[in-house]
């Protein structure tokens, strides 16, 4: 079994503290010096020298990275190798959020690596300029290093986890989007599975030898199943029922191939089984499309819209493109206002009928290059591509005018009022997009705040 995170935790604390128990104090203190005096000119020097890198340049040239990143990374080192006074747990857990948001972003754990080089080779010269005794200077350089690559393993290690779960989504959404049409694709495995049925019987009735008949796992229904169907569908119990259906119709046809002289009586017997085993392999491949449909491709089952596990996939790929391209793009979030109100008055149901009125306004008044994703409960996230924040607030505000004019029909009563608040946020370049989210959500919050049935745009508080 591996570590649990609190072992590593442990192993990692247990680790760093023999480090830092086994340096002296002097080697602390000239380490520390440099620290304070000399780190901002050393994070010059690796902006220099990671920006000569075009990999680089999307996830640092952007004035909100280069204003905020440069303290940011002051005070990470400092703060690394100046670990004596640090508070260890609290330090571990500083790397784990920030291998987090790398994953995040996307930064290639390669780039990393190799700006972390450079910063230990900067650190190195600096320690020989101060002509230390070997013995100060080895121990200060051995410091430096391993407290340095300590912080970078449990940063990568983070990475290594939040990169697994995103790539997993991203595989999601890949089938989502392949799959686009999941029912046109179950009904064409549905065909070919009958189709193999149908010159099955067909051999049969007609007395064909049964060597004639394609065994079921080669036919084309059998191949798409051992080469698509697996795939996507993965690590489902149905997967192996279907396999071993299949191989128990071949070997139960070849049974009756080697027996040569099958009689009528036989042959109504194979028939049977081998229609009764179809029957239960479409039963199979059926149900795993409709769970496909109602998980699988993406939608919220209740209001067709995006489901809000795709947002990162999403928004990181959006985020790409508007740095390459430089084109603007805006996040919206979007919560029916006094939504409790609805289902504690009017039951569950009038509550459902109010979010699918609200999302089908949503979609039907965007783009279809935009996307809409039901976000929580009764919160939705809009993402305007290639849009700027006045025109997305024009946007949006069109939609609050469309949702506060169409009443929800509850067939008993009057019928009910709804009303929406938003808050949005433009994308300014930084390449977090959890960042951008947690902004538009604050302006919702402003906009919840001043009122509701209101649309209030984030703005960034003064540093
Ligand atoms: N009918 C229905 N209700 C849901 C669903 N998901 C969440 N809710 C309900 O949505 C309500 C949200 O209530 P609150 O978060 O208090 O917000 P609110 O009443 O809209 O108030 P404000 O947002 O402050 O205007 C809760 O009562 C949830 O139970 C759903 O799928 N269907």
């Amino acid at each position: 079994m591996s570590n649990s995170k609190e072992d590593y935790d442990r192993l990692v604390a247990g680790e760093w503290q023999q480090l830092i128990t086994l340096t002296s104090a002097a080697a602390h203190q000239v380490v520390a010096r440099i620290g304070r005096e000399d780190i901002s000119l050393m994070v010059d020097d690796f902006y220099q020298y990671m920006l000569s890198d075009k990999d680089a340049q999307i996830f640092l040239s952007s004035q909100q990275v280069k204003q905020r990143l440069h303290a940011t990374l002051c005070q990470w080192i400092q703060q690394v190798i100046s670990s004596a006074d640090a508070v260890l747990p609290d330090l571990i857990a500083a790397q784990r959020r920030v291998g987090e948001v790398h994953a995040r972003i996307g930064i290639p754990i390669d780039l990393v690596a190799r700006g972390i080089r450079r910063l230990k080779e900067r650190l190195y010269q600096r320690l020989q300029q101060d002509m230390l005794d070997s013995k100060l200077c080895y121990d200060a350089m051995r410091f430096c290093s391993l407290t340095l690559d300590i912080a970078i393993e449990v940063m990568t290690t983070a990475y290594s986890r939040s990169f697994a779960s995103a790539a997993k989504h991203k595989e999601n959404y890949r089938l989502y989007t392949l799959l686009d049409n999941a029912s046109l694709e179950r009904e064409r495995q549905l065909a070919s599975l009958l189709n193999w049925e149908n010159r099955f019987i067909y051999a049969i009735a007609t007395g064909l030898p049964l060597e004639d008949v394609e065994p079921l796992q080669r036919a084309e229904f059998g191949l798409w199943f051992q080469h698509k169907g697996k795939h996507l569908f993965e690590q489902v119990a149905e997967i192996s029922q279907i396999d071993s259906v299949m191989a128990e119709t071949d070997t139960f046809i070849i049974g009756f191939q080697a027996n040569g002289t099958a009689d009528m009586q036989q042959r109504n017997l194979l028939l049977r089984t081998v229609r009764n085993n179809i029957r239960i392999i479409s039963t199979l491949v059926s149900g795993l499309f409709d769970e496909l449909s109602r998980y699988e491709n993406g939608k919220d089952p209740l209001t067709q819209l995006l489901n809000r596990r795709f947002v990162p996939t999403i928004l990181r790929r959006e985020i790409g493109l508007a740095i390459r391209s430089d084109a603007p793009f805006v996040v919206v979030m979007v919560d029916i206002d006094y939504f409790k109100r609805i289902n504690d008055t009017y039951g569950h149901d009038i509550g459902d009928a109010a979010l699918k009125s609200v999302a089908a306004i949503l979609a039907e008044n965007v783009r279809s290059s935009d996307y809409v994703f039901r976000f929580g409960g009764e919160e939705f996230m809009l993402l305007f591509v290639e849009t700027t924040q006045s025109q997305a607030l024009m946007l949006i505000e069109r939609i609050r005018t469309l949702v506060c004019a169409t009443p929800i029909r509850t067939g008993v009563s009057q019928p009910i009022n709804l009303t929406i608040s938003a808050g949005l946020c433009a994308f300014d370049g930084h390449p977090d997009y959890e960042r951008l989210i947690k902004k538009a959500d604050s302006a919702l919050y402003y906009a919840k705040q001043n009122g509701r049935n209101r649309i209030e745009i984030h703005k960034d508080q003064p540093q």
